[in-house]
């Protein structure tokens, strides 16, 4: 039999209410210890006066009782909902504990909820990202795929498999010379429809995975462009040293943005030119490392100097690049407004103007990009890895040659996909799934 867990499910500190969750077999009798009285109805909140064994107080609160099997993990569960403070969570630890409860694992509880059917992986995961999710982008998508979007998804694609391999297997049935030649070429057909329906998700630019993770916007642009005075002022405050200084910046410097709810990881670079010294050489190595993995490229230009623009950073413009001619404010020559083929905003870091302008760009550019349509989306590598992987073994479909071999691509196929959602499941890849959790979830 399993344990009885508790854990305390809301953030630890001082707060108005914090909410306790028991589950296992010994939630029943912790609650009629605690509160000496009959259980209450299921699924009712009950005024709930809390002792210790000592008949010591520990707080008047509410409890409620979830039998099982209705109830988040599948177990009994108890929630109780106490005021939020150090000594009464001491109190009610020592209480259940010295009632034979442990204190939960991280993810336990999903892992559990998991464990007894009640959820499956992707749900699981989309509980733990939406408790980290920050912006509103990644709220949306951690609930739709709560919703069970990407699990119905990969459930469809797994039922299209197991109606393909059912016509196979009639087809092995069959003597070689009475086998009807259409059952070959239907299951070819459908076969490479799935193949396609395959292909045409995983050729989604990990837009799911770039926001679940945050979209990397990097700066990049010569000494003293104003790449760090820019960082400071779409931050909101002083993240970056800033200086007249030619080389201020060696680190990458990043920052968290909330940039019309698309959540960003601005980072400042150190300006690009043909390094002084050693550290300054190895910050020019780490801002093109950076611009390498940015999603979005920002090349700043000193606009005080066009029409010379300066080579080093003309360079990196690419078409994931934006340009900013910062520095408007000191621009005597008329400013373009594409440079390199790209789209340029003329802005001051020093007075704001034309920030508005730039952060509308911005937000315009990632919505293009990463809005995410109708279809649900891939939202980990490891749905990403196991789609792949099932689109490689559909590949390698191929009846006329071999109806035995063909099935079992089908069926490497449909194993993969079953470990989006956990039908075929390892205790490796669980534990590594729910250790992310946090307590209480
Ligand atoms: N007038 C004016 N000065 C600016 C503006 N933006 C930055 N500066 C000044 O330009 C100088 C360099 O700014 P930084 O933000 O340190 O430039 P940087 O690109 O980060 O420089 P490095 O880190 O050395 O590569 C500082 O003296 C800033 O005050 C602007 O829009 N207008
Ligand atoms: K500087
Ligand atoms: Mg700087």
């Amino acid at each position: 039999m399993a344990d009885t867990i508790y854990a305390l499910a809301s953030g630890t500190g001082r707060a108005g209410i914090a909410v306790w969750r028991l589950s296992g077999q010994g939630s029943a009798d912790a609650l009629l210890a605690l509160t000496g009285r009959p259980l209450p109805p299921p699924r009712r909140a009950v005024r709930a006066v809390l002792t210790d064994r000592d008949g010591e107080p520990i707080d008047d609160g509410l409890a409620l009782w979830f039998p099982a099997p209705a109830s988040f993990t599948g177990e009994d569960v108890v929630e109780l909902h106490l005021h939020g403070g150090r000594a009464v969570a001491q109190g009610l630890g020592r209480a259940l504990s010295g009632l034979g409860l442990r204190p939960a694992e991280p993810g336990e509880f999903s892992r559990r909820a998991f464990a007894n059917g009640k959820i499956d992986l992707t749900h699981a995961e989309a509980i733990a990202d939406l408790v980290a999710a920050e912006t509103a982008a990644q709220r949306r998508q951690a609930l739709r795929q709560m919703d069970g979007a990407l699990a119905a998804l990969i459930e469809e694609w797994r039922r299209r498999l197991v109606s393909i391999l059912a016509r196979l297997e009639a087809a092995i049935d069959f003597a070689e010379e009475d086998l009807p030649p259409s059952l070959i070429t239907l299951t070819q057909t459908e076969a490479a429809a799935l193949a396609a329906d395959l292909a045409a998700h995983l050729a989604d630019d990990r837009r799911g995975e770039i926001l679940r993770d945050g979209l990397h916007i990097t700066l990049l642009g010569a000494p003293n462009a104003g790449k760090s005075s820019l960082l400071n002022r779409l931050a909101g405050r002083e993240a970056a040293i800033v200086s007249a200084e030619a080389g201020t910046t060696r680190d990458v410097i990043e920052v968290h943005l909330d940039l019309g709810g698309w959540p960003a990881i601005l980072a400042d670079t150190a300006g690009l030119r043909e390094a002084e010294g050693q550290i300054e050489a190895e910050g020019v190595r780490r801002a093109l490392a950076r611009a390498g993995m940015a999603d979005l490229k920002l090349a700043v230009f000193d606009a005080a100097l066009v029409p010379v623009l300066d080579e080093a950073t003309r360079e990196v413009i690419d078409d994931s690049t934006l340009v900013v001619l910062n520095k408007r404010d000191l621009a005597a020559a008329p400013l373009p407004d594409r440079v390199a083929g790209r789209p340029a905003v003329a802005v001051s870091a020093k007075t704001g103007d034309g920030l508005d302008q730039l952060v509308g760009w911005i937000e315009g550019e990632l919505q293009q990009r990463f809005a995410v349509g109708s279809a649900p989306v891939l939202t980990r590598a490891r749905h990403r890895a196991a789609a792949e992987a099932a689109f490689v073994a559909l590949s390698g479909f191929d009846p006329s040659v071999d109806l035995g071999l063909a099935a079992e691509s089908l069926r490497a196929a449909a194993t993969a996909l079953g470990r989006i959602t956990g039908r075929v499941e390892t205790d490796e890849v669980l534990g590594a799934i729910f250790a992310e959790f946090c307590i209480g979830k």
